[in-house]
């Protein structure tokens, strides 16, 4: 994984990666992170499976990430609103994970745009 603490030049996509880092620490230390942190057990949830096609977590994302998978900014950004995407699908807006789902989606919004500038 690059260094982002080096203070050299470093190319785009190593900021890029830095970015990435940085705004992962914060999704998973949010307090409304838990339904978030790992692989659902597709063996103890019934329908889970069968109705989320592509299950998407913060620590699968981390894997990705400091194994270089994110060849582009886009499919980091695919693979976290895939997780909120999946939230929203499995979990009524009116639940205490919907709602969780919907206020980590509002905090990822906010960070990424401001990081970006
Ligand atoms: O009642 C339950 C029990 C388990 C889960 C959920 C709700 N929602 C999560 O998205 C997936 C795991």
């Amino acid at each position: 994984l690059v260094s982002c603490t080096k203070r050299t030049k470093t190319p785009k996509s190593e900021l890029a990666v830095c970015r990435y880092v940085l705004l992962l620490a914060e999704l998973e230390a949010h307090q409304d992170a838990w339904p978030f942190l790992r692989p659902v057990k597709l063996k103890s949830v019934p329908g889970y499976k069968k109705i989320i096609k592509k299950p998407m977590d913060f620590f699968t994302i981390k894997e990705k990430l400091i194994n270089n998978m994110y060849l582009n900014q886009e499919n980091f950004v695919i693979d976290v609103n895939l997780v909120f995407d999946n939230c929203q699908k499995f979990n009524e807006d009116d639940s205490e994970i919907g709602r969780a789902g919907h206020r980590m989606k509002r905090f990822f919004d906010k960070r990424w745009t401001e990081l970006l500038h």
